[in-house]
């Protein structure tokens, strides 16, 4: 449940505008080598640079893998809210909180860190679990689950989930490294494959917008689910339950919904994917918008690079002139940074080499 008082409600009300429908690109991750494979490198780099956001058909995770992990995760935020709360250290739980500097939303969730082996809980205070602040997997409690629990069989599923979603997003850049002509040298899939890379796994789950007269007289029929912002990491991996409320701002910044699609997954370039590409590749600004009378369950796959990676653009990538547009740093000092401000900032600017 996601309790807000009226003044919380207030602060999260958005005007009625019905966006236009985005005209999202279509990647297909099994294309046979040759030209279709080429066909889908050209593909997936072109809308990097339109929108910084497309969707992957043939991606190889399974389907009944997908659904089982959703079920489970509907039906654990379904759970008296105590029994969540309880389970807070050990899958990451918070609500209407997004980050620690006051971004609310009409949100629950789930948090946990990825390790090579699976999914483990985030430090979970809801005002510390945050993005882009989401610490590294914490260990010690995964070491403390318990699949006698009634979140066991989640655990277990999500774990199964992140192994094979992370194994897509590392077939997606590395159609990307073909994209780009980077050459066969990972120069992208490494930084989510290192066994220390900073990989999240956010379970998002969207109540539906409450009725009057819950709702102040008045209210707006729109709230906000997930306050608009760029994914801080390299690429975010994004699957809904085929509920809408996904929109994406355009080159120009007007919003366009995301057609719902329960079938297909969709990538997000983050602000550290921008950076590699020398601002070649644009990471998109999103938000989630509940206006529905069904529940929406987002699984979304952020792949960060290890912790003390230095972050530049990629010598290939410079361009003309071979001037950086950004100055380098590491992704703790980038999360770092991007922990002291609200959601909506641009985290990039700071980073500007002007
Ligand atoms: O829940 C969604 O569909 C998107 C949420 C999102 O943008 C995020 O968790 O970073
Ligand atoms: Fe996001």
């Amino acid at each position: 449940m996601v309790v807000l008082d009226k003044g919380e409600l207030e602060q999260i009300a958005l005007p009625a505008a019905q966006p236009p429908v985005a005209d999202v690109r279509s990647v297909d991750l099994s294309a046979a080598a040759g030209p279709a494979r080429e066909a889908a490198a050209r593909a997936l780099v072109a809308a990097c640079e339109e929108h910084g956001f497309f969707r992957v058909t043939g991606h190889g995770v399974p389907v009944e893998l997908v659904r089982s992990a959703e079920a489970a995760a509907a039906g654990f935020f379904a759970l008296p809210q105590g029994v969540k709360e309880e389970e807070a250290p050990t899958l990451g739980y918070g609500s209407k909180q997004i980050g620690g500097n006051g971004d609310l939303g009409w949100i629950e969730y789930l948090l946990l860190g990825v390790t090579p082996a699976g999914a483990v809980p985030v430090a979970t205070s809801a005002s510390s679990s945050t993005l882009p602040c989401a610490a590294a997997a914490a260990a010690a409690a995964a070491a403390s689950w318990s699949t006698s629990t009634p979140a066991g069989p989640l655990r277990d599923l999500l774990d199964e989930y992140t192994v094979a979603v992370r194994r897509m997003a590392c077939a997606v850049l590395e159609l990307m490294e073909e994209g780009l002509g980077l050459g066969g040298g990972g120069a992208l899939a490494r930084l989510v494959t290192n066994e220390d890379s900073d990989c999240v796994l956010r379970v998002n789950h969207y109540p539906p917008r409450p009725a009057a007269p819950e709702l102040a007289a008045g209210a707006p029929p729109n709230l906000t689910g997930f306050g608009e912002h760029t994914d801080p990491q390299i690429i975010s991996v994004l699957r809904s339950n085929g509920t809408s409320g996904l929109e994406i701002a355009l080159r120009g910044g007007a919003w366009a919904s995301v057609p719902p699609d329960g079938d297909a997954f969709f990538v997000n370039v983050g602000d550290t994917l921008q950076v590699l590409t020398n601002g070649r590749f644009r990471s998109v600004r999103h938000r989630v918008v509940v206006n529905s009378e069904r529940s929406r369950v987002s699984m979304i796959f952020f792949g960060g690079p290890p912790p003390g990676e230095r972050l530049a653009p990629l010598p290939q990538l410079l361009g003309d002139g071979g001037r950086s547009r950004y100055l380098e740093f590491t992704w703790r000092e980038f999360k770092t940074s991007g922990c002291r401000g609200r959601l909506a900032e641009d985290r990039l600017s700071r980073f500007e080499n002007n």
